[in-house]
């Protein structure tokens, strides 16, 4: 009996949706990060290898080795198989002192290549070490328990519990944008004073950076800041994206740190700005969408972008359009309104 579902549980959103070709991830990630819903009890036993028929006897050891718990609507989905912790071990050999003097670091050189391990991921299908230049690497940075690790493991498709123990530091995943496929690694290695890695390191190994605070914790708000600066020391000639996020939006009641605040922050400092709940993984897909956008906005050809842009205008909605068109009329007719415009694109993670 073949079951071929029609719903999915959306790793993003954790919102049930219809089937692949509405969403945004690859393809070839798909398989291994969405998870299917079964919509009747006899789907539901497809799902879970039940069934008397000979192929329901035959993979069932598999079967039961390949679920890790269960979801209301079905088995967790295969551990690891949607990010690739990378062996910390060769990550620290990598960033040990000597591989990078704090003079490279402090000139804005990149961090030692690492390999790719040997089939790590289903989703990097050209993955290797010859092509790390296509994968961009995301550092998250910011003040302990902000939810570095908690936007980290959303990215990965890990969900919370002994996964999230197993899971690592690192996290590889390919993600579709602007009808691109990107590649990108996320560190969450970010550890404060007496931490394994060496902040200077940090600093000088990405290609975009995604500084977070608490806006529950104005302390953190104020650390942000004094990470933005220090970037700005350690990577003074490279122009590399830097995204401050106000996590835990959703805890409104004790929130210490205004929207206002993070946008004054972001114009001051001269950084795209967006504000997410890992909680209710809002806006998570959006920012690390956004990163890809940035990096690319820096490094690709002028060209190659605008045509990304166009295609991705004739996909917007028409409610979408009209907002952008009326933008531009406001920004051009006042020089106040263009201020303001300016601020406002902070939090645009399309434009630079
Ligand atoms: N309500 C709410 N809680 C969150 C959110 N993000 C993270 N948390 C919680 O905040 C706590 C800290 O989250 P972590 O992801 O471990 O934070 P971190 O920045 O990685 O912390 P360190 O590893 O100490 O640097 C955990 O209990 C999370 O469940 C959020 O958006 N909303």
């Amino acid at each position: 009996m073949s079951w071929a579902p029609s719903i999915f549980l959306d790793p993003w959103s954790g919102r049930r949706v219809p089937g692949p070709a509405s969403h945004s991830i690859s393809t070839a990630a798909h398989a291994a990060i969405w998870i299917p819903v079964p919509q009747t009890a006899s789907d539901a036993m497809t799902l879970n290898g039940g069934g008397s028929g000979a192929g329901g006897s035959r993979g069932g050891g598999r079967e039961r080795e390949r679920r890790r718990g269960s979801t209301p609507w079905g088995p967790a989905p295969p551990l690891h198989r949607r990010s690739m912790p990378v062996d910390e071990r060769d990550l620290q050999a990598a960033l040990a002192p000597g591989a990078l003097t704090t003079a490279e670091a402090g000139t804005g050189a990149q961090g030692p290549r690492l390999d790719w391990p040997e089939g790590s991921s289903d989703s990097l299908s050209s993955g290797g070490s010859d092509s790390d230049e296509s994968i961009y690497k995301v550092l998250l940075l910011g003040a302990p328990g902000v939810g570095k690790s908690a936007l980290a493991r959303i990215f990965g498709g890990i969900e919370d519990g002994p996964e999230a123990e197993a899971a690592g530091h690192t996290y590889d995943r390919s993600i579709m944008v602007d009808g691109e496929e990107a590649a990108l690694m996320v560190y969450d290695i970010w550890e404060q004073d007496g931490g394994r890695w060496l902040p200077g390191h940090c600093m000088a190994m990405g290609d975009a950076y995604v500084i977070v605070y608490s806006v529950t914790d104005k302390d953190s708000f104020e650390k942000a800041s004094e990470l933005r600066v220090q970037l700005r020391r350690a990577r003074q000639t490279d122009d590399v994206p830097i995204i401050l996020v106000g996590n835990k939006s959703d805890l409104v009641r004790s929130r210490e740190v205004s929207l206002d605040e993070g946008r004054a922050c972001a114009v001051v400092f001269d950084c795209k700005f967006i504000e997410t709940s890992a909680a209710l993984h809002h806006n998570v897909q959006a920012l690390f969408e956004g990163v890809v956008r940035q990096i690319r906005l820096r490094r690709d050809s002028k060209e190659a972008n605008a045509r990304r842009q166009a295609g991705t205008r004739r996909r917007e909605s028409l409610g979408k359009k009209a907002k952008r068109f009326l933008g531009r009329i406001v920004a051009r007719n006042s020089r106040k309104m263009a201020l303001r415009a300016k601020s406002k694109s902070c939090h645009d993670l399309s434009v630079l």
